[in-house]
């Protein structure tokens, strides 16, 4: 299909791509100032008055939905050749099908992502819809100020929960599609989508879809470290008999959402073992000479970055960051234990210009790690807690003190990996001042900026 200029007032940019009854464009609204994605019926479906219906369907239960877990309808029209379409969010990151193939996820982020489909998915069913074709490439991904939020999109198959039994034209994917699915006529309810969830987590556990029902190999097998908890939830999800699945989205999600607090998570994140893989390689350093940030040399006559309050995903943890640095981010907390400290799953959160590139000492990245834990009023020592072979020389240290926090700052500013200059690791202890809270801080920064550092330190919140 040759490209349009414009679909109503909506100009069009660029073709999205194409399923099996519609294309999708990028467009943008001139009159709001903002892009939007226009799904258009194609054309050899035109003349379908089923299709058509769907179609329009489609859009009704999303416009009616209205969540923030959903793909938005904004609008509906039709084109001069009578067919329609319907204008929604833009999701500009992708889908979660994309995110697969880039590799195994980190079960952290496997689990964010799995939490927010199944949000989407409950939303559907307490809408009173089934959607029945849940899978990764129907999950897209929309850039949001803290982040990314998941998307759940593609109800063309969706039925009402109602009108789902009787003699319904089977729809859905292989692999995610649940087995009552695939009988012609066979009655369904919400737990087809659960058996979906349960497939979509299969994948993004293992990176492997799951084979044919009945699935036999539990996500362990194929990924060492998935907490039996989650193993149990997505083989029941997966039974091929619904009555042994979870009764809704609402309890998957619920059951996801505890696996992701348990305390026995850290030893199955992936994320983390990558991020602190950075500081395991550093070797032991003993640091002598005290010296004081605020003489530190090279202090550069950059520019004032912007700065933007963050907080992780419990909202205790609140810390001012460059906006440059917001690129990408983990917000969901971690583990002090990979720290040999005590205490299960804190808040914590890691952001960075590149999240691989800071998990890779010999890499540079400007980014920060902030993570809590509990110290029964004991600040631990900075020298326990940091061994450094990153970087060369020794570090300066400094107390730091100010209404909210007393700590030890270290400081290197020569931490650079071999291709590049200037890098400066800053690491820090700080002890709460009203609770008995300790925060383990990292900032690494692609140029020395000192003032950077102080306004970090400066705008280190608990807000409880
Ligand atoms: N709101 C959106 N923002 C950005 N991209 C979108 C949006 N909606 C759909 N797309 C993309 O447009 C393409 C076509 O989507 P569509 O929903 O028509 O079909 P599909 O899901 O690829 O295939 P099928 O409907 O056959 O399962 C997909 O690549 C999809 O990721």
């Amino acid at each position: 299909m040759a490209q349009p200029e414009r679909f109503g007032r909506y100009r069009v940019l660029r073709r999205l791509g194409s399923g099996s009854f519609a294309t999708v464009w990028l467009g943008h609204d001139d009159l709001l100032d903002t892009p939007v994605a226009i799904k258009v019926l194609a054309e050899n479906w035109a003349h379908n008055l089923d299709i058509h219906q769907r179609f329009v369907e489609e859009a009704r239960i999303l416009r009616q939905a209205d969540s923030e877990w959903l793909v938005r309808v904004h609008d509906i029209g039709t084109l001069p050749d009578d067919r329609p379409y319907f204008v929604m969010t833009y999701a500009d990151r992708g889908s979660v099908a994309d995110r697969i193939a880039q590799g195994p996820l980190p079960l952290d982020e496997a689990l964010r992502l799995l939490t927010e489909i199944g949000q989407g998915v409950t939303v559907l069913h307490r809408h009173g819809t089934i959607h029945r074709d849940i899978k990764p490439s129907n999950v897209l991904l929309q850039s949001s100020p803290v982040g990314e939020r998941v998307l759940v999109a593609d109800l063309g198959f969706a039925k009402s929960i109602d009108g789902a039994s009787g003699f319904t034209a089977s729809a859905g994917t292989p692999g995610y599609m649940s087995p009552e699915q695939s009988v012609v006529g066979g009655d369904i309810d919400v737990r087809a989508d659960v058996y979906s969830l349960g497939a979509v987590a299969y994948e993004l556990v293992t990176g492997k879809r799951p084979p044919s029902p009945p699935v036999r190999v539990p996500p362990s097998r194929l990924r060492p470290g998935v907490p039996p908890a989650l193993d149990e939830l997505i083989m029941s999800a997966l039974s091929p008999n619904r009555s042994d699945r979870p009764p809704d989205a609402a309890t998957f999600t619920s059951r996801i959402r505890e696996i992701r607090m348990s305390p026995d998570l850290e030893l199955a994140t992936p994320w983390w073992q990558r991020y602190r893989a950075t500081w395991t390689r550093l070797v032991a350093l003993v640091a002598t000479a005290v010296a004081v940030l605020g003489v530190a040399p090279a202090a550069s006559a950059s520019p004032h970055l912007p700065m933007m309050e963050i907080y992780d995903a419990s909202g205790e943890l609140h810390v001012r960051v460059p906006t440059p640095w917001l690129r990408q981010m983990q917000l969901n907390g971690w583990s002090p234990r990979e720290l040999g400290l005590p205490g299960g799953h804190e808040p914590g959160l890691l952001v960075a210009t590149d999240l691989d590139a800071w998990s890779d000492a010999r890499q540079s990245v400007s980014g920060l790690f902030a993570g809590l834990f509990v110290s029964d009023g004991q600040s631990p020592d900075l020298d326990r807690l940091i061994s450094s072979g990153l970087c060369s020389g020794q570090p300066q240290r400094q107390r730091f003190t100010n209404a909210h926090w007393d700590g030890e700052l270290w400081q290197w500013v020569d931490c650079s990996p071999d291709s590049s200059e200037g890098d400066v690791f800053t690491a820090a202890v700080l002890q709460h001042r009203g609770q008995e809270r300790t925060l383990y801080l990292e900032i690494r920064q692609t140029e020395h900026q000192p003032q950077t550092v102080a306004e970090i330190l400066d705008g280190l919140r608990l807000i409880s």
